[in-house]
């Protein structure tokens, strides 16, 4: 069966789109997950299929439709499904644009629930919803809540401190210690977390930078380390906000990844948007076996 399909990326988080209008495709993980293979297929951190919300096989899914026409179907590299992604958003929303499908402003409907997108000059601004301590008296009196291991960091063996946030979908957030280098962990495997978290964590390594300003790197869950991940730069702005000893700090702050640079803006009542660039590369067609 052929396929068309748009590459994209936003801050180097690369997606293979899948124009799935009517909702007449049923992915399988594995078909996802060649899609998504950089050797034995189009390569990317996850694939997003494109759907009219109304038909969207998930009934709590469809029942959005009044509110927003467009359901991002996100699945990652390893073909698991996840209910948000950041980046995506933004790329999912200028291929609608591109489409003439949408306006400057809309809601899309996600796994995580409704999501608000606008265009701003050359970003794409997304509100990201509202952010939680997934142990918040924990949180509240200890500073964090679990703990990290990463197999080969450089000169440390000992676990690091870290924060579960939940932005829709599950977040870890380490501070690194002042003598560890952000550039000389190595994230070729998955962090072990501790409690392991039920459904599995993407892990974010957070440094600082100045004021309003952080770096970070992710190792996502279903995918690998990437080059960035819109809700890991927003769970990072919100934990070093936390740390920094306001939890309701408003404001924003801008996040260095891999990939790039995106601005996080913290709003009142623990809500939180996200600002950064989202590229089309290319499109195609491809084989779906
Ligand atoms: N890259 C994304 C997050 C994608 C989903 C994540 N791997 C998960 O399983 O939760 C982003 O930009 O937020």
């Amino acid at each position: 069966m052929n396929l068309p399909f748009t590459k994209g990326h936003g801050t180097e988080n690369d997606f293979v789109l899948i124009p799935d209008l009517d909702g007449e495709l049923d992915l399988t993980p594995a078909q996802v997950a060649l899609l998504a293979d950089r050797q034995a297929g189009i390569g990317g951190d996850g694939v997003i299929r494109i759907v009219r919300t109304a038909r969207a096989a998930e009934a709590d899914i469809a029942a959005l439709a009044d509110e927003a026409e467009w359901f991002m179907d996100y699945r990652n590299a390893d073909g698991s499904l996840a209910q948000m992604c950041g980046n995506g958003t933004r790329v999912f929303a200028t291929w609608l644009r591109r489409e003439g499908l949408v306006g400057e402003s809309f809601a899309i409907a996600t796994r995580a629930g409704l999501r608000r997108i606008r265009f701003e000059g050359d970003d794409v601004v997304t509100h990201m919803g509202t952010w939680r301590f997934v142990d918040e008296a924990k949180a509240q009196s200890q500073g964090f809540d679990s703990l990290v291991h990463v197999d080969e960091a450089e000169d440390i063996t000992e676990p690091y401190s870290a924060l579960s946030l939940d932005l829709g979908n599950p977040h870890t957030v380490v501070a690194l210690p002042e003598n560890v280098n952000l550039n000389g962990i190595r994230l070729r495997r998955p962090p072990a977390v501790n409690p392991v978290p039920p459904e599995g964590s993407n892990v974010e390594f957070v440094r600082v930078l100045g004021p309003g300003r952080i770096s970070m790197r992710v190792h996502e869950r279903g995918v690998g380390e990437t080059r960035s991940c819109g809700t890991g730069v927003c769970v990072a702005a919100i934990g070093t906000a936390f740390w920094s000893g306001d939890v309701d700090a408003t404001g924003e702050m801008t996040v260095e990844v891999p990939g790039g640079t995106l601005r996080v803006r913290l709003l009142p009542g623990r809500e939180v948007e996200l600002a950064g660039p989202a590229v089309l590369v290319a499109d195609g067609t491809t084989t779906l076996v």
